[in-house]
């Protein structure tokens, strides 16, 4: 499997937010889209989504290209919001007998699946309630369970470190990681470096819509001039004073 978003162009209106993305997310690797705020992430992860059409490009996920072939794509790809999604009429047992027809998935193997993800994060006797009675990360935990849970090829995930506890960010980050060793790929929208690279192969620098530099966190430090002793989210200093001097 291989996802390849090539030459993409788009944004909300006529006037395109990214220019000429080109990425590539080979099976068993993490890829950490990075950028200060407005840099077009989101923008690039909704084209990846479906959810806006692009002026220009393709997105494949080996021979199945999104434009022509919605549905199987969107099968192929889980995703992990900012901001949890959840059906306020539904219980947590319904968001997930959601996620299981979806997906097509066959329910007594996912309900044993389902069991390990919610004892992980902690929610296997919260079944029957409903998200008002969720904080802001055990939310995020059951959106994190939903995704992981529809075992696709592709995982996206934007922002995944926010409002979770240190222990439910360990849990995520080794789940990524079985994740990527099973020949899955990942798309990760991150602000924070630091521990990210626990579980990411190679970074994409966006910065103002256009993709700067792809590499490896070493390569990075090279290309914006930080050394090794630099703390790497050093790079965000690097890429406001670009922009003020553009
Ligand atoms: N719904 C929208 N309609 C019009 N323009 C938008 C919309 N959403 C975002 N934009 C614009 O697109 C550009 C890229 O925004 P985007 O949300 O992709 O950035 P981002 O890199 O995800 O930023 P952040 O780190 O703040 O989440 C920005 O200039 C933003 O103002």
């Amino acid at each position: 499997m291989v996802l390849k978003i090539e030459h993409l162009t788009g944004g909300y209106t006529g006037v395109p937010v990214i220019k000429d993305i080109n990425l590539e997310i080979k099976a068993g690797e993490a890829l950490g889209l990075i950028g200060l705020n407005g840099a077009g992430k989101s923008t690039t992860i909704k084209h990846l989504l479906g959810l806006l059409r692009p002026q220009k490009g393709q997105i494949r996920l080996n021979d199945i290209d999104l434009s022509r072939q919605p549905s199987d794509f969107k099968r192929q790809v889980a995703y992990i919001p900012e901001t949890p999604v959840l059906y306020s009429e539904l219980t947590l047992k319904e968001h997930l007998e959601l996620t299981m027809m979806s997906y097509h998935l066959n329910e007594k193997n996912a309900w044993v699946k389902a069991q390990e993800l919610l004892q992980l994060f902690r929610l296997d006797d919260k079944l029957e309630w409903l998200p008002i009675h969720f904080s802001k990360g055990m939310k995020q935990k059951v959106m994190i369970v939903s995704a992981f849970l529809a075992d696709t090829s592709l995982l996206v995930i934007d922002e995944p470190f926010t409002g979770l506890d240190p222990l439910a960010v360990s849990n995520l980050i080794t789940l990524i990681n079985e994740a990527t060793a099973a020949g899955k790929m990942v798309l990760m929208s991150t602000h924070i470096l630091t521990g990210a690279e626990q579980t990411i192969s190679h970074y994409a620098v966006l910065n103002n819509g256009t993709i700067e530099m792809v590499g490896s966190l070493n390569a990075i430090r090279a290309h914006y001039g930080l050394t090794e002793a630099d703390p790497i989210d050093r790079i965000y200093q690097v890429l406001n004073q670009e922009q003020q001097n553009a």
